[in-house]
């Protein structure tokens, strides 16, 4: 694949994990800043997810994620992409609040102060502005969620892939967490969302059944044709 970087480009990608093909001939090219990944339970959308984010490797095709392959550098890769799972409590590794985002900038190695101030201004941001020393296991299941975004975003990825992260959340916390997402940071965003009026949001989408993309495009017309789909 050559030409300028398309936000998300596959051509007849496949996966197969543990002797099981999981996606397969998977061809996309999509240029949009907030792509939705929707379709049934065990369709693929996840291993997708994985595969976008350099957790999973491709073992068939060709990826391009914002006009890189994330297998020809894949450290690189994943510096820049950050995951954002359904499960906050998965995703919290240190006893406090800002200990929890202060890990996600380890990897940036900057001085303590200014480490300091990054974490201070993304939880003010994330709306916990003032519950750094609050053990992070002890937030509510919003604010874990929250705290997961914040320890995303603190490290300004150029990509945010998540994966179903309004999945347990009240329709407040959803709201505001989808905001979040969905606002023009300069990152770009695919998120796999059994939420079909999230999913109409994303400018576009693509549709999964059996391992394979039953359609791609804008994302309401996708979301429409899974709609169709679903009351047949
Ligand atoms: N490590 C693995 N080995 C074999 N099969 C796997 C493995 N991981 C996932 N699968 C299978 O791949 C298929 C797709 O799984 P995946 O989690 O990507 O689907 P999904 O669309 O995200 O589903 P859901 O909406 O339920 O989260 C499923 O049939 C699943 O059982």
């Amino acid at each position: 694949m050559t030409g300028p970087g398309a936000t998300l480009r596959c051509a007849g990608l496949g996966v197969r994990l543990d002797d099981s093909v999981v996606l397969r001939d998977v061809t996309l090219d999509l240029d949009a800043r907030t792509i939705a990944v929707v379709g049934d339970n065990g369709s693929g959308k996840s291993t997708f997810a994985r595969v976008v984010a350099g957790l999973v490797r491709r073992t068939e095709g060709a990826l391009e994620v914002c006009g890189r392959d994330p297998d020809t550098d894949a450290a690189g890769h994943r510096r820049r992409v950050a995951l954002v799972l359904s499960n906050p409590d998965a995703q919290i590794v240190m006893p406090t609040v800002s200990e929890d985002v202060a890990l996600s900038l380890r990897p940036e190695r900057l001085a303590r102060a200014e480490r300091d101030l990054r974490v201070s201004e993304a939880l003010v941001r994330f709306g916990l502005g003032g519950l750094g020393d609050r053990a992070a296991h002890d937030l509510s299941g919003g604010q874990k969620q929250l705290l997961a975004l914040c320890g995303a975003f603190v490290r300004r990825p150029r990509v945010v892939v998540a994966d179903e992260p309004t999945a347990f959340l009240d329709a407040r916390n959803a709201r505001t967490v989808a905001g979040h997402l969905l606002a023009d940071t300069g990152h770009t965003l695919v998120l796999v969302t059994h939420d079909l009026a999230l999913a109409r949001r994303c400018e576009a989408a693509v549709l999964f059944a059996d391992g394979r993309v039953v359609a791609s495009g804008v994302a309401s017309d996708v979301v429409d044709a899974y709609d169709t789909a679903l009351s047949c």
